[in-house]
């Protein structure tokens, strides 16, 4: 799609069930007021808003196994599923404001189900493919890309509420960028299947643009598929966006997040794109809360085609005396 013919299908998921700590569902709300909106109009985007999803409240949602929030987490990702492939269907592409990052289950599930096969970039300290049964916390937000993985669909036993969920993700199509905190488990997987990965060690030794290189050639080396981006905000270093539930030090700087997102833009290839786990209660100033969500808006820009060097229409004249 060209820079400006660009459309966004704005869905906002205040949800945080897959995590312990209370506040990550104000984000959506928090990432409209700092004008995400505006801004993309600004920028000649076409923008629809589809309003926040209302999730049903689970009683007595008690741990499956060490899984927490199991029936919670299963019913809004249903629904959340069903939006984004509505939003997809109406042509846009998909942007998903979280809440935390297990609502990366109903948007990537929902994306495959318009578009078919597609490819997803994991932006993320964390590669948040621990199965439900080798997760120590049972936090959901720690398992999400486990349950779309087709190679690891028999790890995952039956949970409440997760039945309707269909691998729809093969690992080659999978690619990380800025992991630094990942479990011995999620080693061990990211290893067996293959995956892709772009540690920070890597980010620091070929540079972030080289980075971006090999993951548009990776992706594109057979064939191209759709992009889905699923950014989590604690991929950027916490002097940056301290407002996150998992802030892990060592994380990529303002301009590297930003440059991701460019590139990925650039594909022309961008269906979908999650933001999530932004905190406003993990910040401890109100500027550690504005910086935070600023990002967030900055890097969604960015995926709409918003250049540091500046954009204009192409019908723009200058005015004449
Ligand atoms: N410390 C990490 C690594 N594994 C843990 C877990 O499985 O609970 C934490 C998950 C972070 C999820 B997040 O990436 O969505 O923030
Ligand atoms: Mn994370
Ligand atoms: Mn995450
Ligand atoms: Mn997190």
């Amino acid at each position: 799609r060209s820079l400006h013919h660009r459309s966004a299908g704005i869905i906002g998921a205040p949800f945080c069930r897959g995590q312990p700590r209370d506040g990550v569902e104000r984000g959506p709300d928090l990432i409209r007021a700092a004008g995400l909106l505006q801004k993309l109009h600004e920028q000649s985007c076409a923008v629809k808003d589809y309003g926040n999803l209302a999730f049903e409240d689970v009683a007595d949602d008690e741990p499956v196994g060490r899984v927490k929030r199991a029936r919670a987490v299963g019913s809004a990702n249903r629904r959340l599923s069903e939006a984004v492939r509505a939003v997809k269907q109406d042509g846009h592409t998909s942007v998903m404001l979280g809440g935390d990052h297990s609502l990366a289950i109903g948007s990537i599930h929902g994306h495959s189900a318009a578009v078919g096969d597609l490819s997803v970039v994991w932006v993320d300290a964390h590669a948040d493919i621990n199965t439900p049964l080798s997760s120590d916390t049972g936090n959901i937000h720690g398992q999400p890309v486990s349950y779309l993985l087709h190679e690891l669909h028999a790890k995952i036993p039956v949970l409440p509420n997760f039945s309707w969920i269909k691998p729809c993700v093969s690992a080659k199509d999978l690619v990380y960028i800025g992991l630094r905190d990942v479990d011995p488990a999620e080693h061990y997987i990211l290893k067996l299947l293959g995956v892709k990965v772009f540690s920070m060690s890597e980010v620091d030794q070929l540079g972030v643009a080289r980075v971006m290189e090999e993951t548009c050639d990776y992706l594109s080396a057979k064939v191209k598929k759709p992009i889905h981006l699923s950014y989590d905000i604690d991929a950027i270093d916490p002097s940056v966006t301290p407002a996150t539930g998992t802030p892990v030090s060592g994380g990529l700087t303002y301009r590297e997040g930003l440059y991701i997102a460019e590139q990925v833009a650039q594909t022309g290839l961008l269906s979908a794109v999650d933001m999530v786990e932004v905190n406003p209660l993990r910040g401890e100033t109100d500027q550690d809360v504005r910086s935070t969500v600023n990002m967030a808006v900055d890097l969604l820009l960015a995926c709409f085609g918003r250049l540091r060097e500046g954009n204009h229409s192409p019908d723009y004249r200058l005015p004449e005396p």
